[in-house]
């Protein structure tokens, strides 16, 4: 047989052409990227609407990834290759696990499936109903916050459950924020391109203003329930809003660095808001020193959503 990493185009669901790394075997080409340093490999697949993963290689015959039914494959393709370049280019990290583990996703999940998710191995991309949702890998935010699942999950592992849960999410949509920036799309927001097609400017969630999307932005408004594992997608609005304030005070680089350090460094699988705070205290201290701006930042974005 002949095989061959090959590069091709592929046409995402915002209508932009985009060049994709693909492999050939035998005159199909597969979304299969092996370019990534130290052999990390980027796969993707299709579940065809059903729920059994991976599923289906997404292959095409002439490595123009153009139809429409491969939109939301070449959005999971690419950006999770701008993803894995963030964390191999700024933190040196390789792959989520650091050790260069493939990047698998699978789109096509489910009928009107109105989410994405980190199952444990793999990322997951429902198509929406198209009405609350559109295809949801067609967000680099929304694919950053999955990623991230997996690091967090190889590195501190915060339990998803109360507040360790609820930053969890919060570095999800953290690093969602930074991805997304260092691409040239910076917003406070998370999901814009793919929440509610027929409304524009909404999204999912923001870290400027949680309260817009019924997240409290300090401690005195903690939602306490039993639902969503202890309201982690609600109370990450207040981790969401510190993280606001730190980057409006030094930039998302510094910040980006800072959290970085403190999720793979010092916060454990139990750590609360309150550990959160000391963790990115002593990451800032190692970094810039206890008498630096950064250092500062951090107490301050802190203080003002009431932790510390
Ligand atoms: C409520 C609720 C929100 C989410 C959520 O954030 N999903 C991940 C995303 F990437 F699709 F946004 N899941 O349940
Ligand atoms: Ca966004
Ligand atoms: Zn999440």
């Amino acid at each position: 047989t002949q095989e061959a990493a090959t590069t091709g185009t592929g046409k995402g669901s915002s209508g932009e052409t985009v060049t994709l790394q693909t492999y050939q075997s035998n005159g199909t080409y597969y979304l299969y990227d092996t370019s990534k340093p130290m052999d990390g490999i980027i796969r993707t697949y299709t579940a065809n609407q059903g729920s059994s993963l991976p599923g289906n290689y997404v292959t095409d015959a002439d490595n123009n990834f153009q139809s429409s039914n491969q939109a939301a494959a070449v959005d999971a393709h690419y950006f999770a290759g701008l993803t894995y370049d963030y964390y191999y280019d700024t933190h040196g990290r390789n792959s989520y696990d650091n050790n260069g583990s493939d990047l698998i996703s699978t789109v096509h999940y489910g009928s009107n499936f109105n989410n994405a998710f980190w199952n444990g191995s793999q990322m997951v991309y429902g198509d929406g109903d198209g009405s609350t949702f559109s295809p949801l890998s067609g967000s680099l935010d929304v694919v950053a916050h999955e990623l991230t699942h997996a690091v967090t999950d190889t590195t501190a592992n915060l339990v998803y459950q109360d507040q360790p849960g609820a930053l969890n999410e919060s570095m999800s949509d953290v690093f969602a924020v930074i991805v997304e920036a260092e691409n040239g799309d910076f917003d406070w927001q998370l999901g814009e391109d793919i929440y509610t097609p027929g409304t524009p400017g909404d999204a999912l969630r923001s870290l400027e203003n949680p309260e817009l999307y019924d997240q409290p932005s300090h401690m005195d408004d903690y939602y306490n329930t039993s639902a969503d594992n202890g309201g982690v997608h609600t109370n990450s609005g207040i981790p969401n809003k510190a993280f606001y304030y730190i980057a409006n005070d030094i930039g998302l680089d510094k910040s980006g660095d800072i959290y970085y350090r403190a999720l793979t460094s010092y916060l454990t699988s139990q750590s609360d808001f309150e550990d959160a705070r000391n963790a990115l205290l002593q990451s800032a201290e190692d970094l810039y020193g206890a008498n630096s701006t950064e250092y500062q930042a951090v107490s301050d974005g802190y203080a003002a959503v009431g932790i510390g």
